[in-house]
């Protein structure tokens, strides 16, 4: 009876027409404000030249940025000096315009507030989609890294020494005839090593469970942000609240960060409280945790626990690539001109003689001195920067510049830094690598000192981005890549496989500018 009554109510006319017509709003309209969404943002907001979609749809442009993006910011950077009178050009990205800014314009942009031009939104609009399924930069942790670790550098290297030495016995193969080696892998757990050391202290940072947390993290964001970019924008929102599985993946990370550092957090702060009780000295770590604890302390509202072992992921996510990018391509570099090897090793034992060597408080003051490294790191970032573009940033309110270029609100940009490095009006022998040149700059003239050094940002030097955002663990990268590339030196010599077949070649996706992860270079252990 029941299912006779249903099937009739079923059948009628206007059921069946109300019927129909959610069927098509259901399939209809996420497709149609999709289509309206994307529209929108085909139309070019800003008024310059877009230098990838002549002759192209949108998706072979987005194409076309992924895999040749260093030939058209070259061919854009070239046009700044004769064409570009506005100093600015766009390519169409994944899924939106993106303004490539003339150096130009940097002091000018660099003087408006974050509430104009913001990095954080950027990064996170260019990282992991618009939604707010992981906060991917922070006031509190760029400031901790600034401060407290730059500060402590010096404090942090007896044991740093330590931990490289220990990766070099046990992450590094043995050699004791040339045979050929991956460098990304050993490099990759060599700097986790001590990324990790820096972060949660000796007493977890050998953790397997709280490494692989903490690599697996940084690998869980980048496929957690493609995965969400291939849905439509009408989607986005909707999945990113858990439906793609490298979010989910990002947040059991986040979950494990959290039940391994809270109750680090809490035992400190216990052990503290008795310490003052007692009348006692406490004595403080020297890490993340304990730093960024302190901040989260102070900040109004206080931050919580939870949200401090977020932070040291987050920590991670920035250190990590980064840096081994940068010594994976130096590592490369040493082994393509051996003959830079033996000045380098030069210039360390004079160092360790002069400051006394070994686990002394002179560690920063030796590794400072050490400038023909310096140099040599410079000169190989310069040549091989691990992004192409940095200066990223989101316009949150309209701006005019004094050459009269309009970005109104929501325009992304992006700076050349790759093509400056390789600007003959910038550089002398831009193409040549010229392993000491920061190094012979710096000897020749006092004032250049501090002008050339690898941590030094300038319109001429973008790198490390440019700044207030410039990137605040620079100096705590420069320290670390020094020592694990004199360790290696000390401890190995090198040399290419193939000699005639050069250096192995870096691999261009988008900005990123990344060094093959399965390249082999010849190492023997030095007797
Ligand atoms: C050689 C290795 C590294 C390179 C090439 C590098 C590069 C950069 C660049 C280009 C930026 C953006 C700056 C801008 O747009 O103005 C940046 C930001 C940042 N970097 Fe690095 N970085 C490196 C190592 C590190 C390390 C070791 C840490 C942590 C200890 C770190 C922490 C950060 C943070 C937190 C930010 C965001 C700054 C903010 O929120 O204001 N980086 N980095």
């Amino acid at each position: 009876m029941l299912v006779t009554t249903t099937v009739a109510f079923l059948a009628r006319p206007e059921v069946l027409g109300a019927a129909a017509i959610l069927a098509i709003a259901y399939f209809l309209l996420p497709w149609a404000i999709n289509y309206v969404q994307l529209q929108r943002l085909k139309k070019p907001a800003v008024d310059v030249p877009v230098l990838n979609l002549k002759g192209k749809s949108f998706d072979e442009a987005a194409e076309y940025y992924l895999y040749h993006f260093k030939e058209i910011l070259q061919q854009g950077y070239d046009r700044f000096k004769t064409v570009y009178k506005k100093g600015a050009f766009q390519v169409w990205g994944i899924d939106g315009y993106i303004v490539i800014v003339s150096p130009q314009y940097l002091e000018e942009l660099n003087a408006l507030g974050t509430d104009t031009l913001d990095f954080h939104s950027a990064s996170q609009k260019r990282i992991i989609g618009e939604y707010e399924w992981l906060r991917i930069a922070d006031e509190l942790e760029a400031h901790t890294i600034l401060t407290d670790l730059t500060r402590n550098i010096g404090n942090l290297l007896p044991n740093i020494h330590k931990e490289i030495e220990h990766a070099l016995a046990t992450e590094w193969p043995d050699c004791p005839e040339w045979r050929p080696v991956k460098v990304w892998p050993s490099m990759f757990r060599t700097m986790a090593l001590v990324i990790s050391l820096m972060i949660v202290g000796p007493e977890l940072s050998r953790d397997e469970y709280w490494l692989s947390t903490m690599i697996n993290f940084v690998e869980d964001v980048f496929v957690g942000g493609w995965q969400l970019k291939k849905y439509s924008l009408f989607m986005r929102p909707i999945v990113a609240r858990g439906l793609v599985p490298g979010i989910r993946s990002v947040w059991r990370h986040q979950e494990n960060a959290r039940r391994l550092i809270v109750p680090m957090i809490e035992r400190r702060r216990a052990e503290k409280a008795r310490a003052e009780a007692a009348g006692e000295d406490y004595v403080k770590p020297q890490d993340m945790v304990y730093w960024l604890a302190e901040g989260a302390a102070k900040t109004n509202p206080p931050r919580s626990d939870a949200n401090v072992a977020e932070l040291c992921l987050m920590m991670n996510f920035a250190a990590l690539h980064a840096a081994t990018v940068t010594l994976t391509n130096i590592v490369f570099d040493l082994a393509a001109r051996p003959e830079y090897i033996a000045p380098l090793r030069e210039e360390y034992a004079a160092a360790k003689a002069k400051y006394g060597g070994g686990l002394t408080e002179k560690q920063a003051i030796l590794v400072n001195s050490l400038s023909r490294l310096d140099s040599f790191m410079k000169e190989s970032q310069r040549m091989n920067p691990g992004t192409l573009t940095t200066f990223s940033r989101l316009v949150r309110r309209d701006i005019h510049l004094s050459s009269g270029l309009h970005l109104p609100a929501g325009t992304h940009i992006l700076v050349p830094a790759a093509m400056i490095s390789l600007d003959g009006d910038v550089y002398e022998d831009p193409l040549q690598f010229r392993g000491f040149r920061f190094h012979e700059q710096r000897a020749a003239a006092e004032d250049t000192m501090y002008a050339k050094q690898f941590t030094t940002t300038s319109p001429q030097q973008m790198h490390f981005g440019y700044g207030r955002q410039a990137c605040p663990g620079r100096f705590f990268a420069s320290a670390v890549i020094k020592c694990i590339t004199m360790h290696l030196l000390e401890e190995f010599d090198l040399k290419l496989v193939d000699p005639k077949a050069g250096r192995p070649q870096n691999a261009i996706k988008g900005a990123m500018n990344i060094p093959s992860e399965t390249a082999e270079i010849m190492m023997v252990r030095r007797q």
